[in-house]
């Protein structure tokens, strides 16, 4: 695989490191030698990236918040992180952007496609947060939803695990790893690797979605030059 563009779905959760919560500054720096290392290969690199090393919404419902509160209070999560990875890629040497759904000019660039795109085939690394904006979703459903507005071939799964498998294999220790499968088979046989919406959204934009672990370092590039150990969803 050379794609020309790929949105990368990096989770939230892998930038907090062994600590499991908030920034880890040397897990930070890691993530971001990759990233830019990649780029430097040419490749055109959006990143969507996770809250879970801050909060999920579903936390927030066990606080006695409501949905929508508990969602904004996600999605700013988010914003934290793109701000955090922004400033680590610049530092290792790639130009990077962060962009927010959620406007706080302030803070950061307002989401706008063409902006994005501009950015894009300027040679930028496009950090996007705040997911869709929007409560009652995820962050794997903005990524799925990016990719496909911002015409990227590929959706990447940056995650904690090196590929689907037909169980969490975190939970169940006789889970059997994919190499390849359908859209529609993650969706039927309910893989919880990403929800649902973004399988469906991917799916229907012809999206290939590539897992893999993102604590190997250099996987993000051997990935991108179509090695490594990962799954392919395909249509
Ligand atoms: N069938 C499955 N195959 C692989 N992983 C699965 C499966 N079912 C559940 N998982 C779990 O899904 C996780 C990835 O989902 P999720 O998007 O919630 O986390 P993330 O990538 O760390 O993102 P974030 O921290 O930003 O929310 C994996 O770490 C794995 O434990
Ligand atoms: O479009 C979106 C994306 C995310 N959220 C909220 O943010 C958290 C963190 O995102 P993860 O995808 O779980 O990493 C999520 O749990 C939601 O609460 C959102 O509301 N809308």
């Amino acid at each position: 695989m050379r794609p020309k563009r790929v949105l990368v779905k990096l989770s939230g959760e892998a930038l907090a490191g062994a600590s499991g919560n908030g920034l880890d500054g040397a897990t930070l720096t890691a993530l971001a030698a990759d990233i830019s290392a990649a780029a430097r290969e040419g490749v055109e690199i959006g990143i969507v990236v996770g809250g879970g090393n801050f909060f999920r919404g579903v936390q927030g419902l066990n606080k006695g918040l409501d949905r929508t509160s508990a969602d904004s209070i996600g999605m700013l999560g988010t914003v934290m992180n793109a701000l955090a990875l922004e400033h680590a890629i610049e530092t290792a040497g790639a130009p990077a952007r962060a962009m927010s759904a959620v406007p706080m000019p302030s803070l950061c660039e307002s989401y706008a496609r063409k902006r994005a795109l501009d950015h894009l085939s300027n040679g930028k690394v496009v950090i996007l947060g705040g997911g869709t904006g929007n409560p009652y979703f995820t962050t794997d459903t903005g990524a799925a939803l990016r990719a496909a507005e911002l015409d990227c071939s590929h959706l990447l799964k940056a995650t904690q695990v090196d590929g689907v498998y037909t169980a969490d294999p975190k939970k169940d220790p006789d889970a059997v790893r994919f190499d390849r499968l359908t859209h529609v088979e993650a969706i039927t046989r309910d893989l919880k690797v990403m929800d649902t919406a973004a399988f469906a959204l991917a799916r229907d934009a012809g999206l290939t979605i590539v897992v893999f672990s993102i604590a190997e370092p250099g996987m993000l590039a051997a990935v991108l030059r179509g090695e490594g150990r990962a799954t392919y969803v395909t249509p």
